[in-house]
């Protein structure tokens, strides 16, 4: 519940109520950050999307005890004069929409291009030239390869941190060849931050720049054939829920050997919250936000994964749990990766006093605890229907 007495921003100031224009409220993140506004804080948005199963359970029904702070907008940004209108009338914008699932950037280059740079120019143009705040959100992606891993293999500089952390004003953008569509993506990405940067220079928009390091939780993509297309590849974490949820083996992409640091979204979404309601720290900022204590390899993953997934169905694991399968199968031609993400925190440290807190684990725990009791009926119900046919 949004607490009746004042809410303080980090300087001791009393944060007056906001309304917010969230462009893709309706996705994996604006689901979550919805629901923390909703309940803890007395702001209103606009949430703007072209779905809304995700956020249905804080639209309806009337009686909801924030009923009237959240409307929702069904709109494509692509093509709609009302967006103009919506931005007009916020105090601040986020824009979360975006085409984000790897297994689009070499199949639908064209697509990911125009989501993740085309459709972001009249939000940012709408809030430059009515001055209003914009948060936009960028992605880890456009840090690429890191400088370590064009070193040889027994260099022992790929041990030393200046060689694989990433920092907002420092690390370079190192993506692969144009050929390599996987880059589309962060490419695009990359464009749009520097507009946004520019814009902010030259034209003294108020921005702030998000580069989440892989968030995961509850609601994140689909699980295919359930509530997304059968051939449908989210990321990760649905891909290897799908897999356990079916008693296949996850797929390990290229043997599983690139890295990554996960973040539990409810910890990340506090970090938001913290820059929607500081302005003053957060503006002019690009910020790196993920959790570097919990890093593994795709395979630790899987490995992890598969044990929580045992404690939390209390079904023993299956006698091959993992199987390798190369990238140009999984993902088609034009694949490529990056093979280490871990976040510098001093930026986000200083400027908003933010840690994550909850262990890979703890996160992996809840988070299946949730896809069991989501998805583990209808999964069995759709297993057993070619059989009764
Ligand atoms: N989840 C992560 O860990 C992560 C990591 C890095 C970056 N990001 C970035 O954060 C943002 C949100 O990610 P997410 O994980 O919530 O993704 P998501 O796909 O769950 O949410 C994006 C939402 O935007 C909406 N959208 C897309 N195009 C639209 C359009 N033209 N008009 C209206 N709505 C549109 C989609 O319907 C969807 O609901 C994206 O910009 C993504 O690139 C996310
Ligand atoms: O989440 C992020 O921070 C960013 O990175 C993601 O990219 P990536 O981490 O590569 O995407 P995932 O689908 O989560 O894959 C992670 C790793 O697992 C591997 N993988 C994926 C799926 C699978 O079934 N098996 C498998 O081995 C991939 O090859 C990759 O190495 C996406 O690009 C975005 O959502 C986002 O911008």
């Amino acid at each position: 519940m949004a607490s009746t007495t004042a809410r303080l921003d980090l300087d001791g100031n009393t944060i007056n109520p906001m309304t917010i224009c969230m462009i893709g409220a309706g996705g994996f993140i604006g689901s979550h950050l919805c629901e923390k506004l909703m309940q803890e804080t007395p702001h209103t948005v606009l949430a703007v999307d072209v779905y809304n199963d995700k956020i249905k359970h804080l639209l309806e029904p009337d009686s909801l005890p924030w009923a009237g702070r959240i409307q929702f907008h069904r709109l494509n940004i692509k093509n709609d004069s009302r967006l103009e209108g919506l931005i007009k009338c916020s105090d601040l914008t986020i824009n979360l929409a975006a085409i984000c699932t790897p297994a689009d950037y070499n199949t639908r280059p064209l697509d990911t291009i125009y989501s993740n740079f085309i459709d972001a120019l009249p939000v940012l143009k709408y809030c430059s030239e009515n001055n209003k705040r914009l948060i936009h959100f960028s992605t880890c992606e456009v840090y690429g390869k890191t400088i370590g891993s064009y070193l040889p293999k027994d260099s022992p500089l790929r041990q030393d941190p200046a060689y694989y952390i990433l920092k907002e004003d420092v690390s370079p953008c190192i993506f692969g060849s144009v050929e390599k569509q996987r880059w589309s993506y962060a490419c695009a990405k990359q464009l749009i931050e520097r507009l946004i940067y520019a814009e902010g220079a030259e034209n003294g928009l108020e921005f702030t720049i998000v580069r989440p390091f892989n968030w995961i939780g509850p609601r994140m993509d689909f699980i295919p054939g359930i509530d997304g297309p059968s051939e449908g590849v989210p990321r990760v974490l649905a891909c290897f829920s799908n897999n356990l949820l079916r008693r296949e083996p996850l797929k390990l992409v290229d043997g599983g050997e690139s890295q990554r640091t996960f973040v539990y979204i409810k910890d990340a979404i506090e970090a938001v919250l913290l820059m929607i309601e500081n302005p003053g720290r957060a503006s002019g900022h690009i910020f790196n936000v993920g959790n570097p204590n919990n890093e593994v390899t795709v395979r630790q993953l899987a490995e992890m994964m598969t044990k929580v997934y045992s404690k939390v169905s209390g079904e023993d694991s299956i006698e091959t749990p993992t199987i390798d399968v190369s990238s140009k199968e999984f993902y088609g031609e034009g694949y490529d990766d990056s093979d280490k993400r871990i976040p510098d925190m001093t930026i986000i440290n200083k400027q908003l006093g933010w840690n994550p807190k909850t262990s890979l684990w703890d996160l992996l725990e809840s988070t299946l605890t949730y896809q069991h009791k989501t998805y583990a009926e209808a999964i069995k119900q759709a297993i057993a229907k070619p059989l009764a046919n």
